[in-house]
């Protein structure tokens, strides 16, 4: 199995438990590590054969920046099954970091896995 990855992708959502995060946008960092097979699109050399880590991004961007969840186990579930439905991608680990929530941790988040390889 190969890997298309893309690191510190930085979004904005409202996101959280508390009353006062409701209402303000919080940073979130994310990681994503995708299956593919590299030798496709390395023999062609074509985006149309590869896992456009791009269009991910910019997908990946505008849902997080509309998106007004409490928690972030449901922000990455979500955002793992549009990159597996609308990208066609069979596996995936997703990391999503919410850096500011705990002021004395450097970073909190949860990593998920889903799908299969190949
Ligand atoms: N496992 C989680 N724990 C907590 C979350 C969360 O989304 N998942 N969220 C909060 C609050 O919103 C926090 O980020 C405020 O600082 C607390 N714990």
């Amino acid at each position: 199995m190969d890997i298309v990855y893309i690191t510190g992708l930085q979004a904005e959502a409202v996101i959280g438990v508390y009353e006062w995060e409701r209402s303000i946008r919080q940073q979130l960092v994310l990681d994503l590590e995708l299956a593919c097979d590299c030798r496709v699109a390395a023999s062609s050399d074509s985006i149309e054969d590869a896992v456009d880590y791009d269009a991910i991004s910019g997908r990946l961007l505008a849902y997080i920046g509309d998106s007004e969840f409490q928690l972030i186990e449901t922000l990455a579930e979500r955002a793992a099954e549009l990159v597996m439905r609308e990208f066609g991608v069979s596996w995936l680990r997703l990391r999503l970091a919410k850096p500011g929530a705990v002021a004395e941790a450097a970073s909190v988040g949860v990593v998920i896995e889903r799908g299969q390889p190949g």
